[in-house]
């Protein structure tokens, strides 16, 4: 969900345009919103339950204007299936839902703990998770296999992106072929160029930043290895922000490969170079850039970076519970069936549990 104060911009905006309608929503115009309450709410760094419940679409100022229309249907789990394959999936889609309304372990306002059905559980997590996961999701023989496709339908799903890393660093180290390492070049935006900030924030320190949605400092790669894209380059050709793609050629200035996201995916190869990020929040007293390939490792990404993926095996490694409104529906709801869902929760000795915490605010509803 986007962050109420979009909506409110447009509104403003479109009064402006539209000065005959001003004193109407939208300057009069009728604005469809496509969303599910259920999921992740827009995030606020630092922020708690009521800075982000603030932001929703629902504390918006015109929506006592909106008309509500309910889906009733999860048509990613009755992609393909027959009436009775329909029939049998009905108790799994419900749970889910059931659990994006907080409806299991009543009040579930909040948070709460919730009992995993045993079917959907890694019972052993083996000497490494990572490892036990890993093959879970990929198969036990992933590092030889010749399978083109084998990462386009797959994903490790978990809260943090410390976790996500740890994942990436274990897959790639598996995969067969020469590691390419490309380093990023860090510094501050020239109109915000200090001499005595310069002092105080070296390279060094501007390449320890980790940002979310910024590509890493060191970015190690192998062909054959599955990337996801972090900006916006060619939306016409399906080069977006979240699209995943295969590494076919890791070449000097520019990276080559083969989009895996959505059915109508680009047959031909795509190019990424080089290019100035800049993150939207650093909480420094100035912004930076960094000057890299936009892509990181996507063998495994964060729950929230997967909404809106459609996928046939999800691995859900839960090392720490998840920590805000709709994470878990949204892990949970990426499968295309049943079968295609395990999770894996472990507690602090790295012990196998089958209880995890699920997060929901229903003032959202
Ligand atoms: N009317 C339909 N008939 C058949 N399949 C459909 C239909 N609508 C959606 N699907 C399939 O269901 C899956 C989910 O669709 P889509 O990604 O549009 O939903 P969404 O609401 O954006 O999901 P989410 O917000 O949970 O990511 C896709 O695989 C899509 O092909």
């Amino acid at each position: 969900m986007m962050n109420r104060h979009c909506f409110e911009t447009l509104d403003r905006t479109m009064r402006d345009i539209i000065r005959s309608s001003k004193d109407k929503p939208f300057g009069g115009k009728v604005v469809v919103f496509g969303g599910d309450f259920r999921q992740i709410l827009p995030v606020i760094p630092g922020g708690g339950r009521a800075e982000t419940v603030l932001v929703a679409l629902n504390s918006l100022y015109l929506w006592e204007h909106c008309k509500v229309l309910k889906l009733t249907k999860n048509m990613r789990l009755l992609a393909g299936l027959t009436d009775d394959a329909a029939k049998e999936l009905e108790s799994f889609s419900n749970w889910i839902l059931d659990i994006g309304d907080g409806k299991i372990n009543l009040p579930n306002d909040g948070q709460v703990e919730i009992d995993i059905p045993s079917d959907l559980l890694i019972q052993n997590s083996g000497e490494d998770p990572i490892e036990t996961m890993a093959k879970e999701v990929y198969g036990q023989a992933f590092q030889t296999s010749t399978d083109k496709d084998l990462y386009r339908h797959r994903a490790i799903l978990t809260p943090t992106n410390d976790e996500v890393d740890k994942i990436n660093d274990y897959m790639l180290s598996q995969l067969p072929g020469e590691e390419k390492v490309y380093l990023s070049s860090d510094s501050i935006i020239p109109s915000d160029v200090d001499i005595e900030e310069n002092v105080v924030y070296p390279a060094e320190f501007l390449n320890s930043v980790k940002v979310a949605g910024m590509p890493r400092h060191c970015l190690k790669l192998k062909v054959g290895a599955p990337i996801m894209c972090l900006r916006n380059m060619d939306v016409a050709d399906g080069l977006c922000n979240g699209t995943r793609l295969i590494v076919t050629q890791l070449l000097p200035h520019v990276i080559e490969g083969r989009i895996i996201t959505g059915n109508k995916i680009a047959g031909h190869p795509v190019w990424i170079p080089r290019m100035f990020v800049i993150p939207p929040d650093t909480k420094f007293p100035f912004r930076m850039r960094r000057r890299q390939f936009p892509v990181t490792l996507a063998f495994a990404m964060t729950i929230n970076k997967s909404q809106g993926q459609t996928l046939e095996s999800v691995g859900l490694f839960l090392p720490r519970p998840v920590f805000s409104h709709g994470q878990l529906y949204v892990a949970l709801s990426r499968v295309k069936s049943r079968s295609g869902l395990k999770i894996l929760i472990t507690g602090k000795e790295g012990k196998t549990q089958t209880k995890t915490l699920n997060f929901v605010y229903k003032q959202v509803f």
